[in-house]
C-alpha cells in the first residue's frame, strides 16, 4: 500500500536524524546552537520575518550535516584505507557545512546584534 510505504520512508528518515543526533558529535554543537538561538529569539521577540530567515538558516546547516554524515559513511563503506580520493570527498562535504555554518553566522550577528545593542544600552541606563 502506497501509504504504508510513505510511512515507512518517514520512519527510515527519522532513523537518520537519530543516528546524527546520537553518534556525530558536530550534530550535538548544532542543536546546541539552535537551542540558544530559540530561546534568545524568544526572550528578543524578534520579528516575523527574522524568524523565518533563523528556521531557514538552522534547517540548512542541519540538513547540510546529516548530508555530510551520509557522505562520510558511504565513504568508510566503499575504503578503509588511505585514498586521495576518500580525501577530496570528505573535505568537499564538510567544506559544504563549514561554508553554511559561517553564512548562519553572519545572519545570527545581523538579526541579534540590534536587540544586544538595545538591550546593553538599557541596561547602562538602568545602572546609572
Ligand atoms: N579513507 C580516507 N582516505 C583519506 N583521507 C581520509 C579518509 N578518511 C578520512 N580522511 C581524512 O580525515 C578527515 C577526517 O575524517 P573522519 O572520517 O574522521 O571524519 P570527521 O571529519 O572526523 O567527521 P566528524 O568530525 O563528523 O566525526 C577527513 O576530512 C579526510 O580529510
Amino acid at each position: 500500500m502506497r501509504w504504508k510505504r510513505f510511512v515507512a520512508s518517514v520512519l527510515y528518515a527519522l532513523h537518520g536524524i537519530r543516528l546524527a543526533v546520537c553518534y556525530e558529535r558536530n550534530m550535538r554543537i548544532h542543536l546546541a546552537a539552535t537551542i540558544a538561538v530559540i530561546v534568545a529569539a524568544t526572550v528578543f521577540r524578534i520579528t516575523k520575518t527574522e524568524w523565518l530567515v533563523l528556521l531557514l538558516t538552522i534547517g540548512a546547516v542541519i540538513s547540510l550535516e546529516i548530508v555530510n554524515s551520509a557522505i562520510e559513511r558511504t565513504v568508510d563503506l566503499v575504503t578503509d584505507e588511505y585514498r586521495p580520493l576518500a580525501k577530496e570527498a570528505k573535505d568537499l562535504a564538510a567544506g559544504a557545512v563549514l561554508v553554511f555554518a559561517i553564512i548562519s553566522v553572519i545572519i545570527g550577528i545581523t538579526i541579534f546584534s540590534p536587540y544586544l545593542y538595545v538591550f546593553f544600552k538599557n541596561s547602562l541606563h538602568f545602572h546609572k
